[in-house]
């Protein structure tokens, strides 16, 4: 795999430093991820993903360094950079009273987007959430339908850039492999996507590369072959390392 070989970067850290409540928390972090790509960023509990994540998305201050989204500096350029993207918290935070196609038509239309029930229905067929489910309060839903409902709703915003916090935990083997299929599929068509997540085996199964963070240093950095996955074990191996070292 080489996608990110030849691709402008959408997504890129240079020389991240984030301090938190004057901890150094994120330390001089580096990656790039290209237009096309899916890239995990994988470590343990405190390595500082969440706060990679929330310096993408503008809510954490770098004390040096930039967070960069398709050129432009997340805290200078805001809305802009926030127009481009579509963020999956764990929980999706979407409205439990409202059905699946409420709820999106009502978050399209505080972005003043306008879209035809045909078009949502498409955005549902897209993600897979069946025509039954369309019309049902979301506190019926399961965690994997809730996120699809949330990428429909990328979908119909058009944002080509994915952040997703720790999209499978918690998702059943038959869900996570549906869900990964998604991202494979939403990359396939142009979306660039950043994940953040513990989970090793997932990360291997979906990920164009991974970046393996450690007490806000990326200690390595992982990358598919052409048409293949990269190595579970190898990461594996590489992730308990450094829990232990
Ligand atoms: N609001 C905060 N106040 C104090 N310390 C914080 C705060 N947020 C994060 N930290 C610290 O920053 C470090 C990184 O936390 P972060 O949540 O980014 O890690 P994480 O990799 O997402 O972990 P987890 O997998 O447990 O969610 C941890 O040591 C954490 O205690």
């Amino acid at each position: 795999m080489t996608k990110n070989n030849n691709s402008k970067a959408l997504i890129e850290a240079r020389d991240l430093c984030v301090d938190i409540k004057d901890a150094t928390i994120l330390k001089n972090l580096n990656f790039k991820v290209a237009a096309g790509e899916i890239y995990a960023l994988l470590g343990g509990n405190g390595a500082g993903k969440s706060t990679t994540l929330k310096t993408f998305l503008g809510f954490n201050k770098p004390v040096s360094g930039n967070a960069v989204i398709d050129g432009q500096e997340v805290t200078s350029a805001l809305d802009s950079v926030r127009s481009k993207t579509a963020y999956l918290p764990e929980s999706a935070t979407l409205y439990p009273h409202l059905t699946a196609r409420e709820n999106v038509s009502y978050f399209l239309s505080l972005a003043d987007i306008k879209k035809t029930d045909a078009e949502i229905d498409t955005a549902f067929e897209k993600v897979a959430l069946q025509a039954n489910a369309r019309e049902r309060q979301l506190q019926t839903y399961s965690k994997g339908m809730r996120q699809k409902t949330a990428i429909a709703l990328a979908l119909l915003r058009e944002a080509p850039i994915f952040f997703l916090d720790e999209p499978t935990s918690g998702l059943d083997p038959v869900a996570i492999d549906e869900f990964n299929q998604l991202v494979s599929d939403l990359a396939a068509n142009g979306a660039t996507i950043l994940m953040v997540t513990h989970d090793v085996y997932g990360a291997c199964q979906v990920a164009d590369r991974i970046g393996l963070l450690r007490d806000g240093e990326l200690v390595g950095e992982y990358e598919a072959p052409e048409g293949g996955r990269i190595d579970t074990e190898q990461v594996h191996i590489a992730f308990a390392q450094r829990q232990t070292a």
